[in-house]
C-alpha cells in the first residue's frame, strides 16, 4: 500500500495524500474490526466457560435446553404440546420439576428419570363409587403419558449431549481459528503500524517537497517579475532610444538644410571679405593719420594738467577770500545775534488750556470716545494761542505781540507790542529752515571761530527741541541709547547741535582736498545748582569738584577733571549726545514735565593745518541750551525747598548771562574800562571766552504761543532785544601761520 501511495504523490501531491488519509482510516477501521473477537464466537466462548447452558428463564414452560430464546429450539424438537388438561396437582409440580430436571441435565449426564410412585390419591376415599374406575384410567393413561414423556426426554437428553459435543468440537476449532485470526490480527497490526510510519515518514517528505516547491514557485515569481521590470525598462529604453533616433534624424535633416545654407552664406562672406579688406586697408590709412595727430594732442593734455592745477590754485585763493567775505558779513551782522522762535501750539497745551478752562474737565475737546473731535481741537487750538504776528514777510525779522485788557475806568485797552530781531521763526517753521540760517555761523568754527550759540526761554518754550531736536531729546531718556545713523531726511526733528556738528565734519571734509586736516575734541558739560557735572564722565553727579581754567595766552578754556573725547565722526558725536541726554537733571515742574532743570553746554573744539598753505587754525563751538527763565511764582516751585534752589541758581545764572551782555554792551560803546561780571556765575564764567568780543554768538529766542505764556514771553522779548542790541566787538579769527 504504501508502494502505491508513493508512486500516486509523484502523480499528485494534494490528490494523493487525501486518498492516502482516507485508506488510512479505512485500515484503522479494518483493524479495530479484527481487534473484535467475533460476537458470536466469543458468546459462545462465555456461554461454555463461565456457566453451564440452562434454560431461559423468560421461558419457563419452553422445552428449549439451550435457553436461546422462545422460538423453536435448534437443538430438541421438544415434545408435542399437551393436548389433555393435567391433573393440577400434578401439572404444576411435574412442569416445575421437568424444567428443573432439565436444567440439571445440560450441567450433568443424563440420568434415567426415577419414576415416582404416584401420588395417593387425596380424594379417594371422597370419590363416589362411580368415578373411580375412569380415574384410575386417567391416572394410567397419565403415567403412561409421562412414561412416554421421560423417554422422549431421555432420547434427548442423549441427543443433546452428542449435539453438545459437536458443539464443543465446532467451539475448539472456533478457538483455533480465533486464534489464527488473533495472530493474523497482530501481524496485520504490526504491518499496519509500519504502514503507518511509511505514511508520515512519505507525509514529512510530501510536506519538504511541498514547502521546496513554494519556495521554488515564489522564488520563480520573484524571478518573473523582475524580468518583467527589466522587460519593462528595456522597452522604455527602446522607446527613448526610438524618440533619440527620431530627433537624430530631425537634427541630421536640419543639419543639412544649415550646411546648404552655410555653402550660400558663404558665398556671401567670401564676397564681404573682399568688401572689408578693402576697408581695413583705407582704416588703417586713416590710423595711420591719427597716430600723427595723437602727438599734438599728447602736448595739448599735458598743457590742460597745467591749467587744472593753476585753477586749483585760483580755487583755494578763491575759498580764502570767500572766508575773508563770509565773515566780514557775519560781523557787519553784530557780534550777538538773536533768533526768535515761536513753537506751535501742542496738544497738550490745548488739553491743559481746555482743562484749566473748563473747571478741570477733559470732556470740552473729546468726542465722547476719548478721541479728540478735530473741529473742536482746531478752535480750541486758536483760543489757547496768544495774539502773536508775523509782519514781516519778506526778511522775516519782526514780531508783534497783542494784548487787550481794561483799564481802570473800564474800557478796553489793546496794547501792541513790536520787536525786530535777525530773523523770527514762525511756528510751523522745520528745524532744517531753522538751521539754514546758522549754518554759515557753525562752519565760522572751520576757520578758527569761536562760536557760541545758546537757547534762552521759559520752561517749555522748545529750547531743547531746538537744540537737541525732538528724536534724540525724546530717545534721550535711556541712557544707554545710542544714535548711530547720520542726520537722514527721515530725521527731521533733529536739532541744532547735531546738525551744526555734522556741518562741520562736512567741511572739514571737503577742505581735506584743499589740504586742510582737522583733530575734533569734545565736551559735555552741564551746570545744576552751579554745580559743573561732566555728562560724558563715569563718576556721579555733584561729587567731583571742577574748575573751569582760562588761558589767557591762547584764549583757551579748560575745565578740570572732564572727558575731552576726541571725535573721528558725526556719527560719535551723536551717540555722545545721547548718552549725555540720558545723564541729565531732569526735574518735575508744574511748567514742563520734562523740564530740564540745568544748563547743558557741548563743546566741540576743532583745530586745522593745512598742509599746503601752511596755515593753522583753532576753533571751537559752543552750542548751549539753557534752563527754563521762568520767574519763580510761574514755577510752581516756591513750595518745595529743592525746586526753589534749582529755580533761584537758574534765575541768577540768566541774569548774570543778562549782565556780562549788558556790561560788554557798555564795553563795546567806549567804555573800555568796563568790568565784566563773568565770575558772577558758573555759566557766564565757563563761555567767558565765547561771549567776550573774541567770538560769534547767536542766541535763540524760544517763545511759547500760548496766551497764557504771554508775559513771560513779553519779557523775554525785551531781554533778546537787549541783547541784540548789543555790540561786543569784533569776532577775531584764531589762526597763524605754523613756522
Ligand atoms: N518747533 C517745535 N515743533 C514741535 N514741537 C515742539 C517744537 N518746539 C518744542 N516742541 C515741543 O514742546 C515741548 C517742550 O519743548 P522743550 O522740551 O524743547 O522745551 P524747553 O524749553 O527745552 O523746556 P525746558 O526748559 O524744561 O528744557 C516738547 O514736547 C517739544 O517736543
Amino acid at each position: 500500500m504504501a508502494g502505491s501511495s508513493t508512486t500516486s504523490v509523484a502523480s499528485g501531491v494534494t490528490t494523493r495524500t487525501n486518498s492516502l488519509k482516507r485508506k488510512a482510516a479505512t485500515q484503522e477501521n479494518i483493524g479495530a474490526e479484527l481487534q473484535q473477537p467475533p460476537r458470536k464466537l466469543a458468546a459462545i466462548a462465555e456461554a461454555d466457560t463461565n456457566q453451564p447452558l440452562r434454560p431461559s428463564k423468560t421461558a419457563p414452560n419452553s422445552t428449549n435446553l439451550n435457553g436461546a430464546g422462545t422460538g423453536p429450539s435448534k437443538l430438541g424438537r421438544g415434545p408435542p404440546p399437551l393436548t389433555k388438561p393435567r391433573a393440577p396437582t400434578l401439572s404444576t409440580s411435574t412442569s416445575t420439576n421437568a424444567v428443573r430436571r432439565t436444567t440439571r441435565a445440560t450441567s450433568a449426564p443424563p440420568k434415567t428419570a426415577p419414576v415416582r410412585p404416584p401420588a395417593r390419591p387425596m380424594s379417594r376415599t371422597t370419590t363416589r363409587p362411580g368415578t373411580s374406575t375412569a380415574n384410575d384410567e386417567r391416572f394410567d393413561s397419565i403415567q403412561q403419558q409421562i412414561a412416554r414423556i421421560e423417554a422422549a426426554r431421555a432420547a434427548d437428553a442423549a441427543r443433546l449431549d452428542a449435539e453438545l459435543a459437536q458443539e464443543r468440537a465446532k467451539r475448539s476449532d472456533l478457538q483455533a481459528s480465533h486464534e489464527a485470526l488473533s495472530r493474523e490480527l497482530t501481524n496485520a497490526k504490526t504491518q499496519e503500524i509500519a504502514q503507518r510510519q511509511e505514511l508520515f515518514i512519505a507525509s514529512d517528505e510530501l510536506n519538504n517537497l511541498r514547502q521546496r516547491h513554494e519556495r521554488e514557485i515564489s522564488e520563480l515569481q520573484a524571478d518573473l517579475r523582475r524580468k518583467d521590470r527589466e522587460l519593462r525598462e528595456l522597452n522604455e529604453d527602446l522607446r527613448i532610444c526610438q524618440a533619440d533616433l527620431e530627433r537624430e534624424r530631425d537634427t541630421v535633416k536640419s543639419l543639412k538644410a544649415t550646411i546648404a545654407q552655410q555653402a550660400t552664406s558663404q558665398l556671401s562672406l567670401t564676397a564681404q571679405l573682399g568688401a572689408l579688406q578693402a576697408e581695413k586697408a583705407a582704416v588703417q590709412a586713416e590710423f595711420d593719420r591719427t597716430c600723427g595727430t595723437k602727438a599734438d594732442l599728447a602736448i595739448q593734455l599735458e598743457r590742460a594738467h597745467k591749467r587744472i592745477a593753476d585753477l586749483e590754485r585760483e580755487a583755494r585763493e578763491g575759498e580764502s577770500v570767500r572766508r575773508k567775505l563770509h565773515n566780514m558779513v557775519q560781523e557787519l551782522k553784530g557780534n550777538i545775534r538773536v533768533f526768535v522762535r515761536v513753537r506751535p501750539v501742542l496738544r497738550s497745551d490745548i488739553i491743559t488750556t481746555t482743562f484749566n478752562l473748563s473747571g478741570g474737565s477733559f470732556g470740552a475737546i473729546t468726542d465722547g470716545t476719548g478721541s479728540p473731535d478735530p473741529e473742536e481741537e482746531a478752535r480750541m487750538r486758536e483760543e489757547a494761542m496768544a495774539p502773536i504776528a508775523f509782519p514781516d514777510k519778506m526778511d522775516h525779522r519782526e514780531i508783534v505781540l497783542r494784548a487787550s485788557s481794561e483799564s481802570a475806568t473800564g474800557q478796553e485797552r489793546k496794547d501792541e507790542w513790536q520787536f525786530t530781531f535777525d530773523r523770527v521763526f514762525e511756528p510751523h517753521s522745520t528745524q532744517a529752515e531753522v538751521f539754514e540760517e546758522i549754518s554759515q555761523l557753525a562752519q565760522s568754527c572751520t576757520d578758527g571761530y569761536n562760536v557760541c550759540v545758546f537757547a534762552y526761554g521759559q520752561t517749555g518754550s522748545g529750547k531743547s527741541f531746538t537744540m537737541e531736536g525732538g528724536s534724540v531729546r525724546s530717545s534721550s531718556s535711556t541712557a544707554n541709547h545710542v544714535v548711530t545713523q547720520p542726520i537722514g531726511q527721515s530725521d527731521v526733528t533733529a536739532g541744532m547741535i547735531p546738525r551744526a556738528v555734522e556741518q562741520v565734519f562736512r567741511v572739514a571734509d571737503d577742505l581735506r582736498s584743499k589740504g586742510w586736516q582737522y583733530k575734533m575734541e569734545g565736551q559735555f558739560l552741564e551746570i545744576y545748582n552751579e554745580t559743573i557735572n561732566d555728562l560724558l564722565g563715569k563718576g556721579e553727579f555733584d561729587k567731583k569738584k571742577h574748575e573751569i581754567k582760562h588761558d589767557p595766552k591762547t584764549g583757551r578754556t579748560t575745565v578740570t577733571d572732564v572727558n575731552v573725547v576726541p571725535l573721528a565722526s558725526a556719527t560719535q558725536v551723536r551717540t555722545l549726545l545721547a548718552v549725555a541726554q540720558g545723564r541729565r537733571t531732569v526735574a518735575a515742574t508744574l511748567m514742563n514735565e520734562r523740564s530740564s532743570r540745568s544748563h547743558s553746554v557741548f563743546t566741540l573744539r576743532i583745530r586745522g593745518e593745512n598742509a599746503l598753505t601752511g596755515e593753522s587754525c583753532e576753533g571751537s563751538l559752543n552750542l548751549v541750551d539753557l534752563a527754563g527763565s521762568e520767574r519763580l511764582e510761574k514755577s510752581g516751585a516756591a513750595g518745595d525747598r529743592e525746586r526753589l534752589k534749582e529755580t533761584q541758581n537758574i534765575n541768577k545764572s540768566l541774569s548774570a548771562l543778562g549782565d556780562v551782555i549788558a556790561a560788554l554792551g557798555e564795553k563795546g560803546e567806549g567804555k573800555s574800562d568796563k568790568h565784566i561780571p563773568y565770575r558772577n556765575s558758573k555759566l557766564t564764567y565757563l563761555l567767558q571766552n565765547s561771549l567776550s568780543g573774541n567770538s560769534k554768538t547767536l542766541m535763540f529766542l524760544n517763545l511759547s504761543p500760548l496766551a497764557t505764556h504771554l508775559h513771560e514771553s513779553l519779557c523775554s522779548l525785551r531781554f533778546a532785544t537787549k541783547v541784540n542790541n548789543t555790540t561786543i566787538g569784533t569776532a577775531k579769527k584764531q589762526t597763524k601761520h605754523i613756522p
